[in-house]
């Protein structure tokens, strides 16, 4: 349930008198989503979602909202917030940031095939080379440097062979880095937790991509290798070569990968993993305050990782 701040009807009727979008015509709490408050907000002018931030604050939302408006604004199918008859994206509901956006189509596909995967893979690149005029800036906070940082204070949570898995992954990311494998890649901002469950599916076509709250700037590489590592493992971590190859393929059509890139595929796809399996880690042994129940499954990208370092060099490619 995220519903965590009621908002009636009265008082989004009131609200709403700050916007240009007609009047109320129904209101709908949304279950789905463990971070913020979601409505469904139907009015006279059309369909809309709004967001009522839970954590993050004043200063840290303009990086987020003023991104999905340059994205909307290039065509990207993201949620575009709608500003209020002072021109501020953001107002304030019950004291905390508020956010109307339009509302899109589709429902999360969370058994894709290579079609979905091709779709999503062509967006990522129409996003990245969108994203490429975005002026504003800020490091991805889940990035390298939060890696290294995070990793000895997981290390007395696990267990031998896991700790060995942590302690080498990240000695192995550190010598790509001291190589100079990252040296050349493009980067900008990215998604960067770009899962199927961010992403609405409207048939085969991308109805919408949602969730920017991770988003942040790194190598556009690495948004790819979490993109893959979500849509085209199986169960047991495995890649699907046709699901990786659809992607790859798609997003390659619409932004060709560089030869840097292809050397640093390999170590870019163990780092999206390694992320990964550190945040759920840090999330199950070291929850925030007041944070909601939801703890994702940490051994899901412990195996995705031990898969991405079996593979090796012989992952599918272009
Ligand atoms: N602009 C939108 N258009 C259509 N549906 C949306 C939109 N924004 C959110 N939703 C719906 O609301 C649900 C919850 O949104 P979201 O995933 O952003 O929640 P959250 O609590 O902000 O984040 P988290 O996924 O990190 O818990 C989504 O799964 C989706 O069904
Ligand atoms: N996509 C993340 C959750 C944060 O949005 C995960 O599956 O661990």
């Amino acid at each position: 349930m995220s519903v965590f701040t009621t908002v009636t009807a009265d008082e989004l009727r009131d609200w709403l008198k700050n916007y240009s979008i007609g009047h109320l015509v129904s209101l709908e709490g949304i279950p789905a989503g463990i971070e913020n408050t979601n409505y469904f907000v139907d009015t006279s002018h059309g369909r809309y979602v709004l967001t009522v931030f839970e954590k993050l604050t004043r200063t840290e939302l303009p990086f987020y909202v003023h991104l999905m408006a340059h994205l909307a604004r290039h065509g990207i199918p993201c949620p575009a917030p709608i500003a209020d008859r002072d021109n501020e994206y953001l107002g304030t509901i019950h004291g905390k940031p508020a956010m109307l956006a339009t509302r899109l189509a589709g429902r999360s596909q969370m058994e894709p095939g290579p079609a979905h995967c091709a779709a999503i893979g062509n967006m990522l690149a129409t996003m990245h080379v969108a994203g490429q005029s975005y002026n504003r800036r800020f490091d991805n906070p889940r990035g390298y440097a939060w890696w290294v940082d995070t990793a000895p204070r997981l290390l007395d949570f696990l267990p031998a062979d896991e700790r060995a898995l942590l302690e080498s992954e990240i000695a192995f990311q550190r010598a790509a880095r001291d190589d100079g494998l990252c040296r050349e890649l493009p980067h900008g901002v990215v998604h960067a937790d770009l899962f199927r469950d961010n992403v609405l599916m409207d048939g085969e076509r991308v109805g919408g991509v949602i969730d920017f709250y991770f988003a942040g700037d790194d190598y556009l590489l690495f948004d790819l290798a979490v993109t893959l590592n979500d849509w085209c493992s199986d169960a047991a971590g495995e890649l699907d070569p046709a699901k990786a190859d659809a992607m790859l393929r798609a997003y390659h059509a619409e932004r060709p990968l560089s030869d840097a890139e292809h050397r640093a595929w390999p170590a870019m796809m163990r780092g999206a993993a390694l992320r990964f399996w550190m945040s759920r880690l840090y999330d199950f042994h070291m929850p925030r305050d007041g944070a909601m129940v939801h703890k994702h499954d940490p051994a899901r990208f412990r195996d995705v990782l031990r898969a991405r370092i079996r593979a090796g060099d012989t992952l599918p490619w272009r």
